[in-house]
């Protein structure tokens, strides 16, 4: 019984499903590990520099619909092929959604789109979708967000981000460390790029904390520390995606011991919310890698089948393809933007 002082603006609402009983039921298969276990390393290599290649990370900003995520990603598994060989692309699979105040929080917390809050079944899509998504031979990244969700997902996920509004949280860096993963770190939305420098070194230690394992038992868990960790522009009150704000996070990077090499979000607060915005800004990233620039790793696209968002009302029928969260360039566009991106990057000397 609890405490007369305790729970009192909460209640449990039913059994969660265990990170366990998840992954029996959709299994991490050979052509999913290797798919992870080889964009892992190629990732690592693109953030130490030993490898040119850019890397992409390119998807929806949510996704809502296991169909429309799946078609967009046979679309894009069939571009891995063709750009291999310069772009090393990942598919955003964001499956929780931080809020400025409220508002729906993704497919794992709300996946009926109803406010029923069918967690179980949440669970289920998103590791199901992972597991078909990595079986297609492209590897998925993620946001980490919610404490607990990533014991149901990370051995699936080959990059993951934390968020421009957990960036700063202690616990988020905690559980950075102990991701399989490399993480980028998105600065501040209001341009802060510290607290990405300071994540990224916070990252790289150990810690200690307490989490359910996988088997939902409480644990005591120490973390080895991610040496993986980087930074994220993503823009603030103004862009900084140009060359000057790169140069001067790269010396920063540099004057910390590490390596000067980031990720720059195309979206968000570099397109100012305007999803078209990241074709110019893709075009200026273009040109910042034709001019030898090399401390641009990889770039984040906001990418779906249809541009645009639309949104989601209950009951009310939706368009295929289309972000219920941020705008998104559609295919065509997007398309242009990896040949783009493609063209600029330098072949592995
Ligand atoms: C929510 C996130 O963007 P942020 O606002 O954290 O840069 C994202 O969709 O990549
Ligand atoms: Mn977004």
């Amino acid at each position: 019984m609890p405490t007369p002082t305790d729970e009192l603006r909460s209640r449990p609402l039913s059994t969660l499903i265990t990170p366990h009983q998840l992954s029996e039921r959709y299994p991490l298969t050979d052509t999913m590990a290797n798919t992870v276990t080889q964009a892992r390393a190629e990732i690592e290599a693109i953030l130490t520099g030993q490898s040119h290649k850019l890397l992409v990370i390119v998807g929806p900003c949510s996704i809502h619909d296991p169909a429309a995520a799946l078609a967009y990603a046979e679309r894009l598994a069939g571009l891995n092929a063709r750009y291999a060989d310069k772009l090393c692309i990942v598919m955003r699979t964001y499956f929780e959604k931080p809020r400025t105040i409220v508002g729906w929080k993704g497919l794992i917390n709300d996946p009926h789109l109803d406010g029923s809050f069918d967690v179980n079944t949440g669970l289920a899509l998103a590791r199901k979708l992972l597991c078909d998504i990595n079986a297609l031979g492209l590897p998925t990244a993620t946001e980490f967000l919610d404490m607990v969700t990533g014991q149901y997902i990370a051995d699936l996920i080959s990059w993951g981000a934390i968020g421009a509004r957990t960036t700063e949280s202690q616990v988020h860096r905690e559980m950075a460390s102990a991701l399989s993963c490399p993480v980028g770190f998105k600065n501040g939305t209001d341009g802060n790029i510290q607290i990405a420098l300071d994540a990224v070194r916070a990252a790289a230690h150990g810690h200690i904390f307490g989490s359910p394992d996988k088997h939902g038992q409480m644990s005591i868990y120490q973390t080895d520390g991610n040496p993986y960790g980087h930074v994220i522009l993503r823009g603030g009150k103004t862009p900084n995606y140009d060359a000057r704000s790169i140069s001067d996070a790269a010396s920063q990077l540099s004057a910390l011991g590490l390596p000067p090499r980031l990720v720059v979000d195309l979206s968000h607060g570099n397109s100012q919310k305007q999803h078209q915005r990241q074709i110019e800004v893709a075009e200026n990233i273009a040109r910042q890698l034709e001019n030898g620039s090399r401390h641009i790793a990889g770039v984040m696209i906001e990418s779906f089948i249809e541009a645009g968002k639309q949104n989601a009302a209950p009951g009310q029928p939706l368009v295929f393809g289309q972000s219920i969260t941020d705008a998104c360039l559609g295919w065509n566009d997007s398309e242009k933007v990896l040949d783009r991106l493609y063209q600029a990057t330098p072949a592995e000397s």
